[in-house]
């Protein structure tokens, strides 16, 4: 073979797979493929847009509210879902909504992202805050309880925020309870994003077969939860992994911010993330398997699931007397922020009798970080 031939070959070796023309940037992980960027931007993009199509996601006219952090995933989520609905004509109105949870050096700096989101993409931004909310911010709760359960607070907290995610758009809100006694009736969103990846779904799966939790087990690898009365929350990037929003991030030049949580050591999901990224290098595929293993648990019929009822006192779904947020809050508010805190259920998701505290309260079990509850 002539030199001069050999040499021109090299480089097309890296060319991109997909259009055989352009020269390769990257190499995804999930399937090794060494493709270009505007091949990259094609091919992440039309994979989300089969999510929402497969999975039926949207309605023409609905209102969807991205959960905006700031992070990386959400910000890329709030991107691509504007392009989309532009692109694919879905008809949605979009919103941000963050959730200031009161985390000094934290969430204030990643909120200044948000407002610049808000410009960049031209979506209203609407900011809730655990303060006007629940009277606390997580400053003042960490003060209250230290560092040890923090997590299980703010993710309680969270959750419940989704909830008022139907008034948010309406009005300010004052209180949870009274925004919760006004129901459905005054819905104003149809569904929440969130930028939940495939590498926090293989991480979740992991922790709940670790921690014996059948029943989140058997939800946390739904594309959408929460049709069971609560605003339904759907996870377009369910099957993205980290390192390739990453990289749309940094081609993009998106703004995001990058900073972890000052609060969350997070340390039992941080082994099992550093576990699932080892298994990744040296399977590819590992981080969709683990999922697919978890879409395919089937649960025995004779498995004793908690019951859902409301809460007593604010209406929201609980399979207790008062909801978890209801008793942390109680703790707070009584000067025992310890109430609440703790594991009561028993083996295979059963709940366990727990102790009773003032006014017929009982524990109930709590999750540590619960990235998949907002
Ligand atoms: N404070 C918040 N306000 C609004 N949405 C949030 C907030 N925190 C988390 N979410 C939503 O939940 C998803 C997963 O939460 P997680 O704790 O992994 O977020 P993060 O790591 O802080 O940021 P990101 O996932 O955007 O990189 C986010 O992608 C976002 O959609």
């Amino acid at each position: 073979m002539e030199e001069s031939e050999a040499t021109t070959k090299k480089p097309r070796s890296r060319q991109c797979c997909i259009c055989k023309d352009r020269r390769a940037a990257l190499k995804r992980p999930k399937n090794l493929e060494q493709i270009c960027r505007e091949c990259f931007y094609d091919a992440f993009e039309e994979e989300i847009h089969k999510v929402i199509v497969q999975n039926q996601l949207f309605k023409p006219g609905e209102r969807v509210a991205v959960g905006a952090s700031g992070g990386k995933d959400s910000t890329v989520l709030a991107y691509v879902m504007s392009e989309l609905n532009r692109r694919h004509q879905y008809g949605l109105e979009l919103f941000l909504l963050s959730v200031d949870e009161g985390i000094t050096g934290y969430r204030d700096d990643s909120l200044e992202t948000v407002k610049r989101n808000e410009i960049q993409y031209g979506l209203p931004l609407k900011i809730v805050s655990y303060k006007d909310l629940y009277g606390w911010s997580m400053d003042e709760i960490v003060k209250a309880i230290g560092l040890k359960n923090n997590c299980t607070f703010c993710g309680v907290f969270r959750r419940q925020v989704r909830e008022l995610i139907y008034f948010v758009f309406a009005r300010p809100v004052v209180s949870l309870i009274p925004a919760l006694d006004r129901g459905a009736a005054l819905l104003k969103v149809d569904k929440l994003v969130t930028g939940h990846n495939a590498d926090d779904i293989a991480e979740t799966v992991l922790l709940n077969i670790l921690r014996g939790d059948i029943a989140r087990l058997g939800r946390c690898t739904s594309i959408t939860t929460g049709e069971d009365g609560t605003i339904p929350r759907c996870k377009p990037f369910n099957f993205e992994n980290l390192d390739d929003i990453d990289t749309y991030a940094y081609f993009k030049k998106l703004d995001y911010f990058s900073t972890e949580c000052i609060y969350s050591p997070n340390a039992y999901r941080g082994f099992a993330r550093e576990f699932i990224k080892d298994l990744e290098r040296i399977r590819p595929r590992a981080i969709l398997d683990i999922i697919k293993s978890g879409e395919d648990f089937r649960i025995s019929t004779t498995t004793k699931m908690p019951e859902q009822g409301t809460c007593e006192r604010c209406g929201y779904i609980s399979s207790q007397k008062w909801c978890k947020a209801c008793v942390l809050l109680e703790g707070l508010n009584r000067g025992l922020p310890k109430l609440g805190i703790g594991r009561t259920r028993g083996r295979n998701g059963q709940q366990r009798d727990a102790p009773q505290t003032n006014g017929g309260m009982k524990n109930i079990g709590s999750k540590q970080c619960g990235t998949l509850d907002f």
